[in-house]
């Protein structure tokens, strides 16, 4: 993550080219790692900065905060931010700003944070659900005011064309190949019939081969037809409960002859904004798009439809997507595509319903 240049390049810009931001302004960096969003926070001015991560990483953080010489301003915290207690006691309360009578009494419980950055997002923005995490922490902690950096995160669907589908389904038969030759062996040498396992055996490799999301850095050619946003947030004022599922009706209108489409494509971007009331002077945008000079980390997840019906300049395809979290665990995404390919003669094809695992 931190040699993806076009990750690290979107946030650098995002603080130093907003630096009204971090003046002076308590800042806290949920997820710290490294602490590097923590350490530019310091760099571009902040009074303080609370870095807070849940793993043993928070030592190399103390140590990078330390030899960059802002240890008196970032203070790395080791604990889930779910859990762990900010020691920055405010002077204000969420009614009044100041709160006289607050301070007076010195009674105010509220903390006083001005900005939360953090790099929360996982392939295809939410897979990981680090954004509950938060979520939880402007909820508890952010000033009336304050800023989210990111402030807004997108979510994109569109038709592709790739050699993907075709080579998954070969490592499919292959792997069937290789069961039935084995319950053959079995029954031969050892005379126990596995083939009742074979049902078991096909779906399970299905679901790998054919019905996992897979990840790619996909080429800009490779698009067929226009994206659509599948899902907008504002990060000031999205719930667990909004990103819990994600729903969308979308039309894709494609615009290659002659082509097949292979597969639907999902990708992300977030914006550096500030909010309504604290704009960012230099909005800046962190797009995980196809890009023919390589992309980020995150690549792109590719959903393949099998089979890949063939589709010409002027149709275009009606989708009904659904991406839910795994019951079995909250961090991965099941999702339900249904497609509806309208050819431009004025055709249309009967839906096609298909389920999708993000893990
Ligand atoms: C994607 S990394 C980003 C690291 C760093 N901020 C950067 O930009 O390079 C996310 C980090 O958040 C931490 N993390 C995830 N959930 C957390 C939580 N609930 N509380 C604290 N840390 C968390 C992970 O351990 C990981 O180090």
């Amino acid at each position: 993550m931190l040699c993806d240049r076009v990750r690290m390049d979107a946030y650098h810009s995002a603080v130093f080219r907003n630096p009204h931001h971090f003046r002076g302004k308590v800042v806290l960096d949920v997820g710290t790692g490294s602490g590097i969003l923590a350490i530019w926070s310091a760099q571009a001015g902040a009074r303080k900065v609370y870095a807070v991560e849940a793993t043993n990483v928070a030592e190399h953080a103390r140590e990078l905060v330390r030899a960059n010489g802002v240890a008196d301003i970032v203070e790395v915290i080791q604990g889930t931010m779910e859990d762990i207690v900010l020691p920055e006691k405010g002077e204000s309360c969420r009614f009044l700003n100041p709160c006289y009578i607050c301070s007076f009494l010195n009674r105010c419980q509220t903390f006083e944070i001005d900005v939360i950055i953090s790099e929360w997002m996982g392939y295809y923005l939410l897979r990981e659900s680090m954004f509950d995490s938060v979520i939880c922490a402007r909820d508890r902690w952010l000033n009336p005011g304050g800023v989210m950096y990111p402030s807004h995160a997108r979510m994109w669907l569109a038709p592709i064309r790739s050699g993907l589908g075709d080579k998954k389904m070969e490592d499919f038969e292959i792997a069937m190949n290789d069961w039935n030759h084995f319950v053959e062996d079995t029954q031969a040498y050892y005379g126990v019939n596995m083939n009742a396992l074979t049902k078991a055996y096909r779906a399970e490799h299905e679901k790998f081969y054919l019905k996992s999301s897979i990840w790619n850095n996909l080429h800009p050619n490779q698009l067929i037809g226009q994206p659509a946003v599948v899902k907008e947030m504002d990060c000031l004022t999205a719930t667990v409960e909004e990103i819990r599922e994600v729903r969308a009706q979308v039309t894709l209108p494609i615009n290659q002859d002659r082509t097949r489409l292979a597969a639907l494509a999902g990708w992300f971007d977030v914006h550096f904004r500030g909010s309504k009331q604290n704009p960012a002077v230099e909005e800046v945008e962190l797009n995980t798009a196809p890009d023919e000079n390589g992309g980020t980390h995150w690549g792109q997840q590719v959903f393949l439809m099998t089979p890949a019906p063939r589709v010409n300049e002027g149709d275009s395809i009606n989708v009904s997507f659904s991406m839910v979290r795994s019951k079995e665990n909250h961090r991965l995404m099941d999702m339900d595509i249904t497609y509806e390919l309208h050819e431009a003669s004025g055709r249309k094809l009967p839906a096609v319903a298909t389920k999708i695992f993000l893990e």
